[in-house]
């Protein structure tokens, strides 16, 4: 918490020098052992629409925090975070970066900046699996975004805080981008707003005009001003007049909304504070808008101008005051339910009753030049030894563990131990084949080699929930300049597929080709580019096309495998259907294709393998993939949404040595049933987008008609965008569910720049439409130009991947002539 006292307030009397040195804060002890207090960590994602500004307030927090001696600039590219060179050169953030960092009091604070563009939605999925909490970062000029909207609800009932950045620009609007979150999250939910600062804005000597200069603090009754000449001094002054008036009325309004859900708030008002609002105390504001964030009943809201350095040491101490700690957030989700779960206070979260079982997740894998293959993983339970022997629950391999690491994006520390609660990194040559994305890793926290002491049955057999990974909606093709070049570019696209795995690879048996699929344009244009320029592969790449695939309709013959050694094993294909009663399920990578096992108790209790099941059933799965991949009858496009079903009886000879050997058998089985089907029970699939329209309402007309026509578009509405800026800012209540939050009214700011005034009046004079529909990718592919040419450069779209739709013969026999 901030000691309040009216006069300059900088890093230096915080304990930090200039140089980022910290004097007070335990900072380089507790970061350098991997122990941390649990209460004192935050686990917490930035996530936002692209440009609302994350990796700019990342950059900031680094800088208060310490960690960065100069502040980082997305348009200069020398951010901490985004540190790959295509990051760097494009001014955008690619794949989502970990880094921890101290705050006040010897919190440790560990912050994924996510990726705001929708190509990147996985590296956005991934990080929402492991953290325990979200920064939204909203523009305030252009207010709850397409992308914003996505990731607030992917992360569903994660605690959140809201910083609504850009208040420095032309056409900011606090008021309308509250309105906004209400509107599109809040309403009917009983979510809240509660408004922790206010923008301040400072009249210019001459003129009318008023400049963002720093915030009013709801709580403590006080105005912070920045200095536009040194981003660490902040002025504190006492607020009289207008803001002052202003304050108050939050103030009522925060402990009126706060007071409905929380009795000891109310207590407090009643007896402490004796019925007068002035009277309640900082603390008790504090702790009930803890307890209620972390319950999603409010959801805080700070406003600033990361790029200006405004606002951003209030947005981290409410980081650390509202956001929740390891043992306060949300459980892990494990695949066996019956497990018993809880938080302890001393050791995390304990699971089976068990506080010596250590079970991590890796959640994303990267290649470094220099230290090789590195893993993140998230610490759910137990600690992390280096040198501990590990078992991978989800491939039934063990390993050694080698060095753990601490990341700091692009740069990391070297620890002896991770505790449940920390992000940190496994390296060394054991992990080389040992751990992929979504592996769980299970071992004992006080014994290097304990894994015994566990129940083989309950404790071996846990495995985190995996990351779903969405179906790739692009391709391009790809092939070696020479044919002494293949090896090269084999490597350099399993890199990069095990770096990401929402890229994908298929390989077409007949023609030989091979295309690398992505999520999205910008997706495969960044990965081409990581494959020739950082992965040195000598290849040429054909014209991108549309992810096609195709299913099935009805299911396969049962085909059946035996020989002497005691092999027997059938299986079948059929069309994904409702969950089947006694079978186990695996998700079979990203096309929506399962394995289906009958149970059979014998398995592994009996048979006394030399291979562990988990590494058996791995084996299936992998050539589960490989055989459905290659493709159905129509046009060898890879199939999707179908479940490969393993019968009952199936056994493997005691002594088999290595589960390669399934491998061949199983994808010879599948092939058989796949080429034994009628062609008639095929069907071809094709891509259907969500698309996201703003233009202006002089266009509608001309823009329906092209996508109803033309493009193949179903309309689903057609909306007026919210009132413009200028008719918001004279409104400064609004109602809630049944109540009314009061928000300052906004003023408007000085004008900056040319763009910032077209911009204005394009927000002023015109009025928009949003309008959504769903439309095939093939026909919405190049659409940029044709909406600004329909537009006259007004109109702005977003589309996202919504499902695949079957195609009828006709509109097949089009697709094929793409090819
Ligand atoms: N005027 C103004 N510009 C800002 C502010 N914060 C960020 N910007 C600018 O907005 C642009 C985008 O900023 P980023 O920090 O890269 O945004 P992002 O959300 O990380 O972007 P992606 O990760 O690519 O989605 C850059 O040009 C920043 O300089 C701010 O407070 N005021």
């Amino acid at each position: 918490m901030w000691k309040w006292s009216i006069g300059i307030w900088t890093r230096a009397r915080l304990g930090a020098n200039k140089r980022g040195l910290s004097l007070t804060w335990p900072s380089a002890k507790h970061l350098s052992t991997g122990r941390s207090s649990l209460p004192k960590v935050r686990n917490i994602g930035i996530i936002a629409h692209i440009d609302a500004g994350k990796t700019t307030t990342t950059e900031r927090m680094l800088y208060y925090a310490g960690v960065s001696k100069h502040i980082g600039d997305v348009d200069t590219g020398d951010t901490m975070t985004d540190f790959l060179e295509q990051e760097r050169s494009r001014g955008i953030t690619i794949q989502s970066a970990a880094i921890s960092f101290p705050w006040r009091d010897s919190f440790t604070v560990n912050l994924i900046d996510t990726p705001g563009h929708i190509d990147f939605t996985f590296e956005v999925i991934r990080a929402l699996k492991v953290i325990d909490s979200c920064v939204v970062i909203l523009d305030a000029v252009a207010g709850v975004e397409a992308q914003t909207e996505k990731v607030w609800k992917q992360s569903q009932s994660k605690p959140k805080i809201c910083f609504i950045n850009k208040m420095d620009r032309m056409g900011a609007s606090f008021n309308h981008t509250i309105n906004d979150l209400v509107r599109k999250f809040m309403q009917g939910t009983g979510t809240k707003p509660i408004l922790i600062n206010f923008p301040y804005y400072k009249k210019q000597p001459t003129g009318n005009d008023f400049v963002f200069q720093g915030v009013i603090d709801v709580i403590n009754g006080k105005r912070l001003t920045w200095s536009p000449d040194d981003p660490d001094k902040i002025v504190i002054d006492e607020l009289d007049g207008t803001s002052l008036e202003q304050c108050n009325r939050c103030k009522e309004s925060m402990i009126e909304t706060l007071t409905e859900y929380d009795e000891d708030l109310v207590e407090h008002f009643l007896e402490d504070a004796e019925g007068d609002y002035s009277k309640v105390s900082a603390q008790s504001l504090n702790a009930s808008i803890r307890k209620l964030t972390l319950q999603n009943k409010v959801v805080p809201i700070l406003c600033g101008a990361s790029f200006k350095n405004i606002g951003v040491q209030p947005l981290l101490d409410a980081v650390v005051n509202y956001l929740p700690s390891p043992i306060e957030a949300e459980l892990p989700q494990l695949n066996n339910k019956i497990t018993p779960m809880k938080y302890d206070p001393k050791v995390g979260c304990l699971i089976n009753n068990n506080k010596n079982l250590c079970i991590a997740f890796a959640f994303k894998v990267i290649t470094d030049s220099i230290r090789g293959k590195q893993v993140f993983v998230r610490i759910y339970s137990g600690t992390l030894n280096s040198g501990n022997t590990v078992y991978n629950s989800t491939t039934g391999e063990k390993f050694k563990l080698g060095k753990l690491l601490l990341p700091h994006a692009g740069t990391s520390q070297p620890v002896d131990i991770l505790t449940a609660g920390q992000i940190g990194l496994l390296t060394g040559s054991t992990i080389e084949n040992n751990v992929s994305t979504g592996d769980t890793l299970i071992t004992h926290s006080l014994k290097k080699d304990g894994l015994k002491s566990f129940n083989k049955e309950k404790e071996l057999a846990l495995k985190i929930n995996p990351i779903v990974i969405p179906p790739p909606v692009f391709g391009v093709s790809i092939e070696p300049r020479t044919l002494s070049n293949k090896k090269s570019m084999e490597n350099a696209l399993n890199t990069l597929i095990t770096e990401d795995p929402s890229l994908s690879i298929t390989q077409n048996d007949e023609t030989g080709q091979t295309v690398l699929n992505g999520m999205g344009e910008l997706h495969l244009e960044i990965a081409k580019d990581r494959l020739v320029n950082d992965l040195k592969a000598d290849v040429e790449f054909g014209q991108l096309m549309v992810s096609y695939k195709e299913t099935i309709n009805s299911e396969t013959n049962i085909e059946t495998y035996e020989n002497d050694n005691g092999y027997r094993f059938s299986l079948s294909v059929m069309p994904n259907s409702s969950p089947t009663p006694n079978c186990v399920t695996y998700p079979l990578g990203i096309n929506d294709n399962y394995l289906i096992m009958e149970k059979d108790a014998k398995h592994d209790k009996e048979w006394k393998l030399q291979v562990s099941l988990e590494s058996i059933i791995n084996s299936i799965m992998a050539s589960c993939i490989v055989g459905l991949q290659r493709g159905g009858k129509l046009a060898n496009f890879p199939l999707y949404g179908c479940s490969i079903k393993i019968k009952r009886d199936w056994l493997v000879p005691l002594d088999l040595e290595s589960p390669q050997e399934i491998l061949k058998i199983t994808r010879n089985l599948i092939i058989k049933a796949l080429n034994d089907l009628p062609a008639d029970k095929y069907d071809c699939l094709e891509p259907i987008m969500d698309l996201d329209l703003i233009i202006p309402q002089s266009d509608v007309g001309t823009v329906l008609q092209d996508l109803t026509g033309a493009r193949k578009a179903q309309i689903l509405s057609v909306e007026d965008e919210l009132a413009t800026i200028s008719s918001i800012s004279s409104s400064d209540i609004f109602p809630g569910n049944n109540d009314r939050i009061y928000i300052p009214p906004d003023i408007i700011s000085n004008l900056h720049t040319i763009k910032d005034k077209q911009k204005a009046q394009d927000t002023n004079f015109n009025m928009k439409k949003i309008v959504k529909a769903k439309v095939p990718l093939r026909e919405i592919t190049a659409y940029t130009n044709k909406l600004r040419s329909l537009s006259q450069g007004r109109g702005e779209f977003n589309i996202e991947y919504s499902d695949m739709e079957k195609v009828t013969n006709d509109r097949l026999q089009s697709i094929l002539h793409d090819f």
